[in-house]
């Protein structure tokens, strides 16, 4: 089974080729251009992307909307997370949790559209960020808060963890595996 995954964002092709392929399912990168609303919930936007890319014709695909949430802002930044990172950078995020309640926790989302139908799956990931980044972690492309959050329940950060470790308890790795169940099951 083929799917396509309409995603630039390295990171997330590469967890998504490792979970569904242990469900015999072939994820094939699709780069393309979606716009995003920049207010309201990250379901919301993932099915705002849905809709685009269906809109421009593909079928038998996925999208993926996330981000992170810091508890002492108010669930900032939120469907904002790319942007907001994108310009403060490891910096920015430690000035803003300095002296804060450090809790945060990731939010996802999946759509999916196979043969016309379509189905949502989310999915949530409890801890708290980190400061600095562990010595010797490497963030991975598009996924810059792995070195920087500690799921609840773990002592070490995401980025310091075997991608089997990882999966354990990535919300993202949730919502694929309750996706792939669903293709399966039809
Ligand atoms: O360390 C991380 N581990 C994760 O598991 C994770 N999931 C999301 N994020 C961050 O949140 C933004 C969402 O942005 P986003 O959903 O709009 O995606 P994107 O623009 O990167 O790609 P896409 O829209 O082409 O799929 C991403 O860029 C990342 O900064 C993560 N960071």
């Amino acid at each position: 089974m083929k799917l396509q995954f309409a995603t630039q964002n390295e990171g997330k092709l590469a967890e998504a080729k490792r979970v569904l392929s242990r469900f015999g399912i072939e994820v094939i990168g699709l780069s393309v251009d979606l716009w995003e609303p920049t207010s309201g919930e990250i379901q919301t936007v993932t099915m705002e992307k849905l809709r685009q890319i269906r809109r421009m014709g593909y079928d038998r695909v996925m999208v993926d909307d996330a981000g992170i949430f810091f508890a002492a802002y108010n669930h900032f930044p939120g469907v904002l997370t790319k942007r907001v990172f994108d310009r403060i950078g490891y910096r920015g995020v430690r000035k803003l949790l300095e002296g804060e309640d450090r809790t945060a926790w990731f939010e996802g989302c999946i759509a999916v559209s196979w043969d016309g139908e379509t189905r949502l799956f989310a999915a949530r990931t409890p801890g708290r960020i980190l400061d600095p980044i562990p010595d010797g972690i490497r963030p991975e492309p598009g996924l810059p808060f792995n070195p920087i959050f500690i799921p609840d329940g773990e002592t070490r950060v995401l980025g310091a963890m075997t991608p089997e470790e990882q999966m354990k308890y990535s919300y993202r790795s949730r919502a694929l595996e309750q996706m792939a169940e669903w293709l399966l099951s039809r």
